[in-house]
């Protein structure tokens, strides 16, 4: 069996009569990506932070790079040496240079000058911040601040890494930017435990995501499995002309409507054999629709599904 980089059973975090972790349970196995999805105020920071010995949790056990958290200074210290934390407490200071920022992280770390230095300049060349190192943080875009702070985070080796909404407010270059480094990350053997809202982001990620609702974890697997949990499948009919939208509404009585749109949803696995049955139907009763689109479920419709937004009420393109 692979050995868990990361591993938590029945957390429990409570603010006064608010519950927020209600018996968490969490495995990462090393070298893997894992996505822990849910809405606003779901309890992922709370779990970051939980995880990463910045709180305690109130019940519960947790397992760290082989440290039992809440075990004393010693496992705390041994914890903290592990892994590296990066997310909405970012450590960037803004007044100071990228290059400072990374030199005072190489003295956290008791590195020697030189190999500060030597450690610090790779890393601003790897995350592509070498022509900025000496202009204030304060003065960087936001994905630059991002690829600064995580580079702060390697500066210290750590083998796991949690990322607290590492895309949240970056535009879509520097989210796929992103991306690539936490793709490259994994690729070096690093652990990455990821906190997300984003469901195109667990998708293009993690291994393993679970989705965090209400303080308990409502489903967990690949993004495969997770897509299987829920239906969502349907081809979309979308028509101009009122009366060929009528003949279609009474041809397939099991679809769904949209009478503003002209819109029809049918169910459907998107099968070859199916979709082949539609066209056929439509053929034989002469209705020409304008556009026909076939719809996989998505992680939208599993987040939907199990968290308490409810069902989508739209007809989704
Ligand atoms: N120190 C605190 N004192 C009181 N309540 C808190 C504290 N920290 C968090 N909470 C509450 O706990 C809940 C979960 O917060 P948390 O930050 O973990 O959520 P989140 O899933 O990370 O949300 P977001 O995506 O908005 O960051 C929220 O309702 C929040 O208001």
């Amino acid at each position: 069996m692979t050995e868990l980089a990361i591993s938590a059973t029945g957390l429990r975090k409570s603010y006064g009569d608010k519950t927020v972790l209600d018996g968490v349970d969490i495995a990462v196995p090393q070298g893997t990506v894992f996505a822990l999805l849910g809405p606003n105020g779901a309890g992922k920071t709370t779990a970051v932070k939980i995880l990463s010995t910045l709180i305690s949790a109130d019940d519960g056990q947790a397992r760290i790079a082989g440290h039992q958290l809440g075990a004393g200074a010693a496992e705390s210290q041994a914890v903290r040496r592990a892994i590296g934390v990066t997310g909405q407490f970012s450590a960037v200071d803004g007044l100071i240079t990228g290059e400072e920022n990374m030199l005072l992280m190489a003295d956290l770390h008791h590195l020697s000058k030189r190999e500060g230095r030597e450690v610090a300049a790779e890393l601003l060349a790897r995350f592509d911040l070498t022509e900025a190192a000496s202009k204030p943080a304060s003065t960087y875009s936001g994905g630059m601040k991002r690829r600064l702070d995580i580079a702060m985070t390697l500066v210290g080796s750590p083998r796991i890494i949690f990322l607290d909404e590492p895309t949240t407010g970056l535009d879509p270059r520097s989210r796929h930017n992103m991306w690539q480094i936490i793709r490259e990350l994994v690729a070096d053997g690093v652990t990455v435990f990821l906190t997300t809202q984003y469901l195109e982001e667990a998708d293009e990620l993690a291994d393993n995501i679970a989705v965090l609702n209400g303080g308990r974890i409502v489903a967990e697997g690949s993004a495969a499995e997770l897509k299987r949990l829920v239906p969502g499948g349907h081809v979309r009919l979308r028509f101009t002309d009122p009366a060929s939208y009528q003949s279609a509404v009474s041809l397939f009585e099991e679809a769904s409507r949209d009478d503003d749109s002209l819109t029809l949803r049918i169910p459907s696995d998107g099968g070859q054999r199916q979709l082949r049955a539609f066209l056929d139907q439509l053929d034989t009763a002469a209705i020409e629709a304008e556009e026909l689109t076939v719809h996989t479920p998505d992680l939208d419709d599993v987040f939907f599904a199990l968290t308490e937004h409810g069902e989508p009420e739209h007809v989704s393109p």
